[in-house]
């Protein structure tokens, strides 16, 4: 099938003498292809434009994207700025450290980053809330037979989620509900009128940040909390000039988002992978079976390379996180071209991640490129959770509950006697933007 371009839009264009990519349609641009058929798009881009291309993000505007790996660096580069962010998606983004700069973001991301740290991780005794959330989702699975692979991976994420955060198990419903409604903000046309996904969004985010107010609240007055809030409360009381609430508050909701969709997405696409490759899954039983529990301690993790495998190769080909916008500061050299002061930027992560400059057989799945390696994993090898300032928060939670969830389901199918078997295509119902996912519609049944 071809891609979703406009027809009646051939014409080839220089912008500060930079190709426009054919194709965009009225207030559209390129979303259509961009969210469907994203690898594609900048694969033809690239072999008819040459490395350096605008792409049309329809209301975000034109993104100079440039698919030379030199790209990824500009995520370190100090003449360039994440405030592009907040622009694009300011109802949900909107004074968090994802879209701050400089000494603001630093602040913001030092009272935070502890917590994610393992020692903070495992201090707060998150591997061992875990491990029953997890198997008791995976043998709901097996006494099933088959399952929606991305709705229930969706649910699972958010119960562990709010569980990290210390919501009580009653609550959850009510906050099921309101976390909905605020996605409903990432694509709410701006009309705010009483019953629009604007007017609901926005009265779920203040639903949702009345309740961490009071989280944080109590918090401060020691009440018996568990999960992370605590431990970020006071970290940020502790910063040399004090954080307001506000700005605390609209982090933890951004935790609430970093870590719910991206994670769900790889731990489906994990699933997928092992039901169509037998081998991976003989790999990971034999590997569960020598470890014969769920770890809980990230000292644990060296136990499971496999299980650390099946994360890194999942998501270098699946990546979560597509496209990463950001505005140039000043006049920068990018490959071989000179880009204006202001220019707004789309670096691709998903082009680097299945380069043929960064790795063999790029398209390939194979668990040998992590198992057999000696040296340690670099920038590059996790470019999936970007690099630099903004670095990924969640990158040992991540490696941390996936891990968990493939030993927790080999060991519960293998003692069962069955193992995940694809019941349904792969390739349709893709999505790649705003978050890229495998379709919603596909079943996997253990038997
Ligand atoms: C597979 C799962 C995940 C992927 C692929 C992923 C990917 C990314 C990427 C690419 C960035 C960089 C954004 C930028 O540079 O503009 C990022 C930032 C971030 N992520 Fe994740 N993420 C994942 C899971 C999580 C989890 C579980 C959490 C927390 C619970 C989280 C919290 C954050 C936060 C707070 C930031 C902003 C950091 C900053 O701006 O300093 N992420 N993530």
């Amino acid at each position: 099938m071809d891609m979703l371009l406009n027809p009646l839009n051939r014409r080839h264009r220089l912008r500060y003498d930079i190709p426009v990519v054919p194709g965009a349609f009225p207030l559209v641009g390129h979303l259509p292809a961009i969210v469907g058929d994203l690898p594609r798009l900048l694969r033809r881009a690239e072999r008819t434009l040459g490395s350096h291309f605008w792409l049309d993000f329809g209301p975000a505007g034109q993104l100079m994207t440039c698919v030379d790996p030199a790209a990824f660096a500009l995520l370190r580069h100090k003449d360039v700025s994440s405030a592009l962010i907040e622009e694009i998606a300011p109802e949900l983004l909107g004074g968090t450290l994802v879209a701050q700069d400089g000494g603001a973001h630093r602040q913001a991301r030092d009272a935070i980053k502890a917590a994610f740290l393992p020692k903070g991780l495992t201090q707060a005794g998150i591997g061992d809330l875990f491990a029953p959330v997890i198997r008791a989702r995976v043998q709901a699975w097996r006494d099933r037979g088959d399952v929606t692979i991305l709705r229930e991976t969706g649910d699972l994420m958010l119960k562990l989620i709010f569980s990290l955060m210390g919501i009580p198990a009653q609550d959850l419903p009510g906050w099921h509900r309101k976390y909905r409604q605020l996605l409903q903000l990432i694509v709410a046309p701006p009309i705010d009128l009483p019953g629009l996904p604007l007017r609901r969004g926005r009265a779920a985010r203040d639903w949702i940040d009345a309740q961490l107010r009071q989280f944080v609240r109590d918090a401060r007055a020691h009440a018996a909390r568990t999960g992370l809030i605590n431990d970020m409360v006071s970290a940020f009381d502790r910063s040399d000039d004090a954080l307001s609430d506000d700005v605390l508050v609209a982090n933890i909701r951004l935790l609430l988002l970093g870590g719910h969709e991206t994670t769900a997405s790889t731990m489906a696409w994990m699933v997928i992978e092992l039901a169509r490759q037998p081998v991976l899954w003989d790999a990971l039983v034999e590997e569960a079976q020598r470890v014969g529990a769920v770890p809980t301690r990230h000292a644990d993790l060296a136990q499971c390379p496999v299980a650390e495998a099946l994360f890194r190769e999942t998501l270098r080909l699946h990546p979560a996180v597509t496209l990463l916008p950001r505005r140039a500061l000043q006049e920068l050299q990018l490959g071989q071209r000179r880009i204006p002061a202001g220019t707004h930027l789309c670096i691709p992560l998903l082009h680097f991640s299945t380069s043929a400059l960064l790795h063999e057989a790029p398209d390939q799945f194979r668990l040998a490129r992590w198992l057999q390696r000696t040296e340690p994993i670099r920038p590059v090898d996790m470019l999936q959770f970007g690099t630099g300032p903004h670095v990924c928060i969640g990158y040992h939670l991540v490696w941390l509950e996936l891990v968990q969830f493939c030993i927790a389901l080999a060991l519960t199918m293998h003692k069962a006697g069955v193992r995940p078997r694809l019941l349904s295509g792969v390739e349709k119902g893709r999505r790649y933007y705003p978050t890229a996912q495998p379709s919603m519609t596909i079943r996997i049944g253990f038997s």
